[in-house]
């Protein structure tokens, strides 16, 4: 198994990373790009962030979901409870962000099957309220691969096993050169 793979791969670590000591350090985005330049399929077991800043899953971004995703047999899964930064009506959970957290658990398929890809169209079903304080199971997994698309299906379950939400999406695989686009970000 490659340090690419499952947990060997720690993009958290990037930002630290130098490439050679008689180099500048790399930037952060060049760090991210490099990391995620060969992907190989993941084994079982918990899935490292997509950056530690991704509005989804990473731990320094005080305005993101911080989802905890790890591989199972069948896809992924995480276990998350929404809270007031992500509230709608009161007490409930604002339907954009229930999207925000499907579509970065299908991210997390991608570790599954080891290509890189980002999201052309979502789908989301809201079932019942998804409610604040309240701990719901996301499961996603891949549902057919044609060419460079991947149709991918997840739902949210309550703890006594009710769907609450459902979502479907197609990925579309990308060159890791699709995120030098974010060279042109203009923020600090
Ligand atoms: C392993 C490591 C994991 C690391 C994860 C990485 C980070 C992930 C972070 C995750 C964070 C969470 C996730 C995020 O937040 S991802 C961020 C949100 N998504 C984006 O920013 C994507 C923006 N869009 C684009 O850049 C382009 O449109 C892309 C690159 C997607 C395609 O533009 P491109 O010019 O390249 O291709 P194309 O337009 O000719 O179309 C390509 C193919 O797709 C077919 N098609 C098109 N539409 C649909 C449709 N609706 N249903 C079914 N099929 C559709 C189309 O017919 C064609 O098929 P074919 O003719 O080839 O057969």
């Amino acid at each position: 198994m490659s340090d690419a793979q499952g947990q060997g791969r720690q993009p958290e670590a990037v930002k630290t990373v130098d490439d050679d000591t008689d180099r500048q350090p790399m930037s952060t985005l060049d760090a991210w790009v490099r990391s995620m330049a060969h992907p190989e399929p993941a084994s079982l077991g918990r899935l490292p962030a997509h950056s530690p800043t991704c509005a989804g899953c990473g731990s320094e971004n005080p305005a993101g979901l911080a989802l905890v995703v790890d591989a199972t047999e069948d896809g992924v899964r995480a276990v998350h409870r929404f809270d007031r930064r992500q509230e709608g009506a009161p007490g409930i959970a604002h339907g954009g962000l229930v999207a925000a957290a499907f579509d970065d658990l299908f991210g997390f398929l991608l570790y599954r099957v080891g290509e890189l890809a980002v999201t052309r169209s979502l789908t989301v079903e809201y079932l019942r309220p998804v409610l604040l304080g309240t701990d719901y199971e996301f499961t996603a997994k891949v549902r057919t691969r044609e060419g460079r698309r991947l149709h991918v299906d997840a739902s949210a379950v309550e703890t006594d096993g009710r769907r609450v939400a459902t979502a479907d999406a197609t990925f579309i695989i990308v060159d890791v050169d699709h995120f030098e686009q974010g060279r042109a970000t203009t923020l600090p």
